[in-house]
């Protein structure tokens, strides 16, 4: 058992420039396109975090080359070689969405026998939509463990697969849709995948996955809601800069947020397709001064932050970030469209509920979503439950409510290398306020 982290408390408006690591979503796609495409593609600036690894590990195994190069001006780059996907071969999603949702399409391509596990808490992870659709496309998929609808499993593939339509119900994960679409434009005739159910979550997700597809090359109609046509052909290699993740740009900006300082974040894109994007104008809401400057994001935190109402279903990936928020603003706050999140790296709603209140705070679960009522709150332990966003939760939290202890701070490593050395830097750097926020 390792000791508990104590979150540091900031002893004064948080001012700093924070410099974000590159996106986990845009990572593992260019990771997984650049193993299906005509050629070597070079991803400069990739996020290296254990998601990351575990994606360049999964497709090695298959047959990839994933090498460690510098690009042309000394920065960090991964360089994809494909090659003929085979097995036998080993997959460890560890707690990956998108390495168990993502790699299973990839592998129905390889020739032989791919065996696919993950933590404890992945085997519990929605998942048996994907193996349904690779099974009615006729892929050999069997279970290998008690789960009768997840990991672990094996699939044995046959060098191909001819495609078709996949009718599947995605209302549990966007990832169900882009994993196939992925891989969709590799099978003969291609893949029209087409949802049937209730609202998919994390549509940003879906945008991201369809625009980085026609960046290679692929034709992907989208035109008609809940059914995606990707045309079968070859996928373009490209070289590519990954964009740093605006989601775990989320906590740094509200340090700022509820001390009333001000964090920068050097390299936000004018345009993007992260979700992640989505805590500007949410950040505003609650009273902060938000600018977007020549690719720089400032926040400035007001005095008191006010409580919002707010539908995450598109960007749930916000809600432990936003609940923090939330907890320490001046009115109540309702977090809604987010039933989905119950199935991310733990139940997000229990565990935020839980570990507010256990601080002293006033949060319900509904049916969908979370409602946050401000209480003066007091130190405590801080459960992580080994999902990186509730331990960066935890974080927010230490910066003004002082003595909060996190179990495990290490999960950050999920999608940060060294968040509790950022966090540090943050706290450390004392820069002067930018004009004109
Ligand atoms: O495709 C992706 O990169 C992701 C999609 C979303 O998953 P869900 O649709 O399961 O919420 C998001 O929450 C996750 O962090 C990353
Ligand atoms: C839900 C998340 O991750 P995953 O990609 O494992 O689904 C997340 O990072 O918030």
């Amino acid at each position: 058992m390792t000791r508990a982290w104590l979150a540091p408390t900031a002893d004064g408006p948080v001012r700093a420039t924070v410099r974000v690591p590159g996106s986990k979503s845009i990572t593992n796609r260019a990771l997984l396109l650049a193993a299906l495409a005509d050629g070597p593609s070079l991803l400069r600036a990739p996020l290296r975090s254990r998601d990351t690894e575990l994606m360049a590990a999964a497709l090695r195994a298959l047959g990839v080359r994933v090498e460690d190069r510098a690009g042309s001006g000394g920065e960090d780059a991964w360089l994809v070689t494909p090659g003929p996907l085979r097995g036998p071969a080993e997959v460890d999603c560890g707690l990956a969405g998108t390495v168990m949702r993502f790699v299973p399409p990839a592998a129905a391509l390889a020739d032989g026998e791919v065996r696919f596990d993950g933590d404890l808490r992945a085997r519990e992870r929605p998942m048996g939509t994907v193996l349904d659709a690779l099974r009615a496309l006729g892929t050999d998929v069997r279970p290998t463990g008690e789960n009768p609808a997840g990991l672990p499993f094996v699939l044995r593939g046959r060098g191909g697969l001819p495609g078709g339509e996949a009718v599947i119900d995605a209302s549990a994960s966007s990832q169900f849709v882009s994993g196939l679409l992925l891989s969709g434009a590799r099978y003969e005739r291609g893949l029209t995948v087409r949802h049937s159910g209730p609202p998919v979550p994390s549509q940003p997700h879906i945008e991201m996955t369809v625009a980085m597809l026609r960046e290679q090359g692929v034709a992907v109609d989208d035109g008609t809601q809940d059914v995606w046509r990707v045309e079968p052909g070859p996928v373009r290699a490209r070289d590519l800069d990954v964009e740093p993740d605006l989601s775990n740009a989320t906590p740094f900006l509200a340090a700022a947020a509820v001390t009333g300082g001000e964090v920068r974040v050097p390299g936000w894109p004018e345009r993007t397709t992260q979700a992640g994007d989505a805590i500007r104008g949410i950040l505003a809401e609650m009273g902060c001064a938000v600018e977007l400057r020549d690719r720089t994001l400032v926040v400035r935190g007001p005095g008191t932050l006010r409580g919002v109402d707010a539908d995450l279903h598109d960007v749930g990936e916000l809600t432990p970030t936003v609940a923090a928020l939330a907890a320490l603003a001046e009115g109540p706050s309702r977090l809604r469209g987010i039933a989905h999140l119950r199935g991310h790296e733990t139940d997000r709603l229990a565990a935020l509920a839980a570990e507010i209140n256990g601080l002293g705070g006033d949060v319900t679960e509904t049916e969908d979503g979370l409602v946050i009522r401000p209480r003066p709150l007091r130190g405590g332990g801080w459960r992580a439950y080994a999902d990186h966003r509730m331990a960066t939760a935890g974080a927010i939290m230490g910066l003004v409510v002082p003595g909060v202890a996190v179990d495990d701070v290490a999960s950050t490593g999920k999608t940060i290398p060294d968040f509790p050395g950022m966090w540090a830097a943050m706290l450390e750097a004392k820069e002067t306020a930018v004009e004109g926020v």
